[in-house]
């Protein structure tokens, strides 16, 4: 069980109905109060994970769950990696994940988006329309913004919340050491990023942006702790470097990107996640610890660079 909650259980000698109770009792704090910190509302979100068992028995042998697994899934951090389309998320999370063994990476889905048909195989019915298959939904969204945007941000948001909803691994639920899940963006930069920018820009018409928003309000609710992080680590270049690092990738779908979208985008991240500017809707969300790291620096072939960041970002755990 985390420091936090483990006093709690110890002085309380609580049932877990009495337990939720205290959930609620700090939720009300929380939302009461302008002097609630940022420790009182941690405290509320692993009080919640640890009532929260579901998510762990789905997948435990024993069909129970014990205090171990109660103890291991507090002990797991969820983070997630944001930043502007090729800044590095993917490179510095392949360096996180050789890192330790105690963390486990999660890149964005972008295979399944880039075939849709696979990705659903299993869900749709055999032979129903056999000329047609469902495509790229990436390629359709730059081609055709209008008409695609909203298409793609039901499905990229569907897919990263799946995602947000598997349990660690058992390496991780076993390890002794405090262990992090990391995710590459977020049911929270699909909305606060990606669909947000598609709406300023017009892509996505004020109903789809409400429904979209009405639909993920109602399932960021409905999913609460299991789907909650504990922090972001916030990759950060110039749209321009981002724009030379894109090229260099040389991802078809993306060649026609102007700078001007890099730049809507970088906006996007610092309103989110440096100037709070941008309003979310989530309590867990508004405070939640944000780790900047300068993205622009070339750490791929430097030793010494790579051993900053992971210290940066062990700093940066210890806090969470
Ligand atoms: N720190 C860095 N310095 C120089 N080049 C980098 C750095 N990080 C990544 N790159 C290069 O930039 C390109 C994009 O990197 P990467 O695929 O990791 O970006 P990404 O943020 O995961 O992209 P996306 O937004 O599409 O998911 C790659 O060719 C990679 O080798
Ligand atoms: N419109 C839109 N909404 C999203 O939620 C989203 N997430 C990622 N992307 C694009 C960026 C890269 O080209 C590519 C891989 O990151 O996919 C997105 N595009």
């Amino acid at each position: 069980m985390s420091a936090h909650c483990a006093p709690f259980k110890r002085v309380l000698k609580c049932s877990k109905s009495e337990l939720k109770l205290c959930v609620l009792f700090v939720r009300v704090l929380c939302t009461a109060g302008s002097s609630c910190g940022r420790k009182t509302r941690r405290i509320n979100t692993q009080l919640e994970r640890v009532l929260e068992p579901r998510r762990f028995l789905q997948h435990s042998s024993q069909g129970h769950a014990n205090n171990q697994t109660l103890d291991a899934m507090a002990r797991v951090k969820r983070l997630s990696i944001e930043g502007n389309i090729a800044v590095g998320k993917s490179t510095f999370a392949r360096l996180l994940s050789n890192a330790g063994r105690n963390w486990e990476v999660t890149p964005e889905p972008v295979s399944k988006w880039q075939n849709v048909e696979e990705a659903t195989s299993q869900i749709r019915q055999p032979a129903s329309s056999p000329q047609q298959t469902a495509g790229n939904l990436l390629q359709m969204m730059y081609q055709d913004p209008k008409r695609w945007s909203y298409t793609f941000q039901t499905f990229s948001c569907m897919s990263r919340m799946r995602t947000q909803l598997q349990p660690p691994p058992a390496r991780l639920l076993q390890a002794g050491d405090v262990a992090v899940q990391v995710y590459e963006r977020s049911i929270y930069s699909d909305r606060y990023i990606f669909a947000q920018n598609m709406f300023e820009l017009g892509s996505i018409n004020s109903t789809e942006w409400a429904v979209y928003q009405d639909w993920h309000s109602f399932l960021v609710e409905q999913f609460g702790p299991k789907v909650q992080l504990e922090g972001i680590i916030y990759l950060r270049a110039s749209p321009q470097t981002c724009m030379e690092r894109m090229s260099g990738r040389g991802r078809e779908e993306e060649q026609g990107i102007q700078l001007e979208y890099l730049e809507a985008l970088h906006k996007q991240h610092d309103n989110w996640l440096i100037n709070k500017s941008t309003k979310v809707h989530f309590d867990h969300l508004k405070n939640i610890p944000v780790l900047v790291l300068d993205g622009s620096l070339e750490f791929e072939s430097d030793s010494e660079m790579q051993a900053k960041f992971i210290t940066e970002v062990t700093n940066f755990l210890k806090e969470l």
